[in-house]
């Protein structure tokens, strides 16, 4: 079983459903959102700005080993597309893609083994298609939900729209949030939504979408981050992809550093989904050697990371074609730089 196929293993989440709302709060369980502890959360913003400035120079990912992180950073995409023009064939296509994201030969040469994507990300309306297209790989379907990108459809439709992809057969719902809601400081009307989306997706995984780039501090993010935990996320994920800004590393940081921080309250391990603008290989190992030196190696592996990416996997197979032949692009030798 592949690194992607465990993604629809029971690890991912920690409690059966039934029990999470309750579980997932770290204090005052039987009455809902502690907001003390969602009002104590500071988020440091300079000393964030600065780690994440300092990251790509500190090359904790060697280079001895970039084939093997670059594969595994394949194993973590959810391959993406989002498009008014989608269509069928083209969610064949990706699909395809999915199954075999590098070419064996290049693979051989490497000497790595098979490996799928994370999973595969698309609007409700092409589920159906990849539902059937990528049928007994155990390749996972994520569907975009709740009136993406703005999430400002009629609240109960938002709830149905999660309902309906979770019965077209989509294993992962990312949701998106109300911005207002973090904007306004309203973190009870954003746990209750969050809380009902989660119980909406039933055994389905639920990603949160924050849409940092619209949450206006890095203190927003922190909290947010940490009430749609509170409330039942699965994973907390940066963007829409549709923002003008979208994942950066300083928001990373921050997002990871709650989940830390959440993971040391209350024991849940909670996954991180980067997305937006990521397409470049060299970003990709950025990404993962601040997660492993974070979070630790428990969340470099596809139940608790995900890239949310459309052209990422091109760049990542193009540097391991180079490696596998020995001819590196200039991107390649400076993978970090
Ligand atoms: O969730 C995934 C994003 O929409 C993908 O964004 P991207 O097209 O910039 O890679």
């Amino acid at each position: 079983m592949t690194d992607a196929q465990t993604a629809t293993d029971a690890s991912v989440r920690t409690a059966p459903s039934d029990q999470l709302p309750q579980l997932h709060l770290p204090r005052n369980a039987g009455t809902g959102l502690d907001l003390d502890w969602v009002a104590r959360v500071q988020a440091n913003t300079s000393a964030i700005e600065r780690r994440a400035a300092t990251l790509p120079g500190r090359r904790s990912v060697k280079k001895a080993y970039q084939a093997a992180w670059l594969a595994r950073a394949v194993t973590c995409i959810d391959l993406t597309t989002l498009a008014g023009d989608d269509t069928p064939g083209r969610v064949r296509r990706l699909c395809a893609k999915a199954r075999q994201p590098v070419r064996a030969d290049i693979l051989d040469a490497l000497d790595l083994p098979a490996i799928t994507t994370g999973a595969v990300c698309v609007y409700h309306e092409m589920v159906p298609t990849a539902v059937e297209a990528l049928e007994g790989t155990g390749i996972p379907i994520a569907a975009v939900s709740t009136g993406f990108p703005a999430g400002l459809s009629p609240y109960h439709l938002r709830v149905k729209e999660i309902e309906e992809s979770v019965k077209a057969g989509a294993k992962e719902i990312d949701i998106v949030i109300s911005r207002r809601h973090v904007l306004t400081g309203n973190w009870q009307a954003l746990y209750d939504e969050m809380a009902e989306f989660r119980a909406a997706c039933g055994d389905a995984h639920v990603k949160a979408i924050l849409a940092t780039g619209e949450l206006g501090t890095l203190r927003n993010v922190a909290r947010a981050s940490l009430v749609c935990m509170m409330a039942g996320a699965d994973f907390i994920k940066t963007s829409t992809g549709k923002e003008s800004v979208n994942a950066t590393l300083p928001v990373t940081l921050t997002m990871i550093r709650a989940i830390r921080a959440y993971e040391a309250a209350t024991g849940f391990k909670v996954g991180y989904k980067p997305a937006g603008g990521i397409s470049k290989a060299k970003d990709a190992l950025v990404y993962l050697s601040m997660i492993k030196e974070e979070l630790g190696d428990r969340w470099l592996r596809p139940d608790l990371f995900r890239f949310g990416a459309s052209s990422l996997l091109g760049d990542i197979e193009r540097q391991l074609e180079h490696h596998a032949t020995g001819q590196y692009s200039a991107s390649y030798r400076h993978p970090m730089g």
